[in-house]
């Protein structure tokens, strides 16, 4: 029997399938080849995975265990893979030094890259200390399906917070900020990086959104006293504002370390709704994001459309 020539065909809910070259575009329906792999695969669609990782005694194993999640996440389907910030090192100014390596030369980023090409994922790798010459970064690599780094984010914003008897952290006492936004593309998804503080700037979300962003990553370890006040409302506000879709990854909560992360892992729709989040433990969160969502969402509320740029304006100034 000949083979059947087949071409891609995008049904009006966006699922696309494969038909035959015969077959008329009106007449698809009876024509459909049903062990074809791209059957209810939208492809406007992203499967995302969020691994909320705890923390483990030394740099070697934190990365075994991403690793092992990474791996367990590309067999769940995900194509876009978030570890949380300082996955691999305690959050501490007085360890970002000792656990600080070149990007992407370092030990953390060889693993990460080699694992991205054998799987075949973009993958972010959260964030871990960057050492560039004398200076130290809060910095989040991204990784490519090649395996190659696609670009970093430095954190802008240094965590610099003091709640007398609650919470005090002065990332600035050791760490230098970046000044540069980083963007990346998954198939049409555009996507933008942020790390944890900086949620607190809208300012920042709202230039990504300008550049045509349309989701926002932001490796976090937030604090346990604001988290419960501030962590949701954060997350839910940029999306939002912006229209776009936000991921908040958090390490897993451990209460024997020095700085106790929130937890809570979670991803906001352009909606401003929580799509899903984890609990307290190590878990892994993972779910279909949609585009088309947030097409809808502008149509529906054109809130960006209708900025008064006569009165007023961001300027992106880097
Ligand atoms: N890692 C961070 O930047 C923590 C930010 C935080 O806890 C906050 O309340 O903001």
């Amino acid at each position: 029997m000949a083979a059947t020539r087949l071409r891609p065909y995008i049904k009006s809910d966006g699922n696309a399938m494969w038909v035959s070259l015969r077959t008329p575009w009106f007449t698809v329906v009876s024509d459909i080849v049903p062990w074809c792999p791209l059957v209810n695969v939208k492809m406007s669609t992203l499967r995302v995975a969020l691994l909320q990782l705890k923390g483990q005694p030394t740099k070697q194993e934190c990365i075994s265990n991403a690793s092992a999640q990474i791996r367990l996440a590309k067999d769940k389907g995900a194509r876009l893979i978030i570890l949380p910030e300082c996955f691999n090192s305690p959050y501490s100014t007085a360890e970002f030094a000792r656990h600080a390596e070149e990007i992407p030369a370092g030990v953390t980023s060889k693993a990460l890259g080699k694992l991205a090409a054998e799987l075949g994922v973009y993958l972010v790798g959260g964030t871990y200390p960057e050492r560039d010459g004398t200076k130290l970064y809060n910095t989040c690599p991204v990784f490519g399906p090649k395996g190659e780094l696609l670009c970093r984010y430095r954190k802008m914003h240094l965590f610099d917070m003091d709640i007398p008897g609650q919470c005090t952290f002065q990332e600035s006492a050791a760490l230098t900020a970046g000044d540069e936004l980083a963007t990346f593309t998954v198939g049409k998804f555009k996507i933008g990086l942020g790390i944890c503080y900086d949620k607190r700037f809208p300012e920042l979300t709202a230039c990504y959104r300008q550049l045509g962003c349309d989701m926002m990553i932001f490796p976090s370890a937030f604090d346990p006293y604001t988290g419960p006040l501030h962590w949701d409302l954060l997350g839910r506000s940029r999306a939002l504002d912006n229209q776009m879709f936000v991921a908040l990854v958090s390490p897993a909560r451990d209460p024997t370390t020095e700085y106790v992360a929130y937890g809570y892992s979670l991803l906001c729709d352009p909606w401003g709704r929580v799509v899903c989040r984890a609990r307290e433990a190590q878990e892994m969160i993972i779910t279909d994001i949609d585009l088309q969502l947030c097409e809808e969402v502008k149509r529906q509320i054109p809130v960006l459309r209708q900025k008064r740029g006569d009165v007023y304006e961001l300027v992106a100034k880097k």
